[in-house]
């Protein structure tokens, strides 16, 4: 007998898309179960969000090194020499807690957030929204429907708190724009795929671990994810920096960047 008949045929095989999707789901809703229970034990202020921090990133990390000990990590708490892994062939992005300063003062706009890339690309993801009880992974999450832009009507669109981006006046020039200020980029992200909002516009940067997770899900909901510019968004760079994105469905995103990128 062969050595290589002596291994189960599946043995060596990568996970599916769907178990990796999956796991994503499971680790996002258990380490925002554990941010719920700290949440509770704890009173409001830094300690509180620097300890969301630190224990969301150990439990996370820790859970994702027994499940796929071969795959590489980045997570916003975790180092940032990109040495262990550059061109890693899978690669997990996670934030363990985003939204950490409204965390420590109690709200509720924050949440986990679990993607995978392999290879450059993005292929699964996972976000929990525990305090609003909300959790959507990206082989699950049901579709948006593409439906067409009413100029009369405008646009509503979700953009950061602390940080709103300047390209709102560019777009309130060409129809009307209401605004949803939210913290916390999963947040903003569930609030497209629920159909709360049209569009979630950031720019004057972000990283990596913030959007990763967030555009795997819209992405699996029929959305499109890109850079205000219409590229790609960047993940697995050396440097985890990304500067600006827009998540729409497909008609509301072609309308906006009509307006941002003049063709
Ligand atoms: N201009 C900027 N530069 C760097 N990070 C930014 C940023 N604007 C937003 N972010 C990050 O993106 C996440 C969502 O931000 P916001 O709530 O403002 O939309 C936050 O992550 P953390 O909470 O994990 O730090 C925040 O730090
Ligand atoms: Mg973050």
């Amino acid at each position: 007998m062969s050595a290589a008949r002596d291994v189960p045929p599946d043995a060596t095989a990568e996970p599916t898309v769907a178990e990796d999707a999956a796991l994503a789901r499971e680790l996002a809703e258990a380490t925002g179960a554990l941010l719920m229970t700290l949440r509770e034990d704890t009173a409001p202020g830094r300690s509180r969000e620097y300890r969301g921090d630190a224990e969301a990133h150990d439990f996370l990390v820790g859970a994702l090194a027994r499940h796929r000990p071969t795959d590489a990590v980045l997570s916003e708490e975790g180092t940032q020499d990109p040495a262990p892994r550059r061109g890693a062939h899978r690669l997990w992005i996670v934030d363990p807690l985003d939204g950490s300063s409204g965390y420590g003062r109690g709200g509720d706009e924050w949440g986990v957030h679990v993607a995978l890339v392999v290879d450059g690309a993005l292929v699964a993801g996972a976000v929990a929204l525990p305090a609003r009880d909300e959790l959507a992974d990206s082989e699950t999450v049901a579709r948006v429907p593409d439906t067409p832009v009413d100029p009369d009507r405008g646009l509503t669109v979700t953009v950061s708190r602390s940080r709103p981006p300047a390209e709102l006046r560019r777009l309130a020039a060409a129809f009307p724009v209401r605004t949803r200020a939210m913290s916390a980029a999963g947040v903003k992200t569930l609030a497209v795929v629920d159909g709360h909002v049209d569009a979630y516009l950031h720019s004057g940067g972000q990283y990596e671990w913030d959007n990763a997770a967030p555009a795997a899900v819209a992405m699996g909901a029929g959305l499109r994810v890109t850079r205000l510019d219409g590229r790609p968004l960047p993940f697995g760079a050396d440097d985890p920096y990304s500067p600006d994105l827009l998540i729409a469905r497909p008609a509301v995103h072609e309308a906006i960047l009509d307006v941002l990128v003049p063709r």
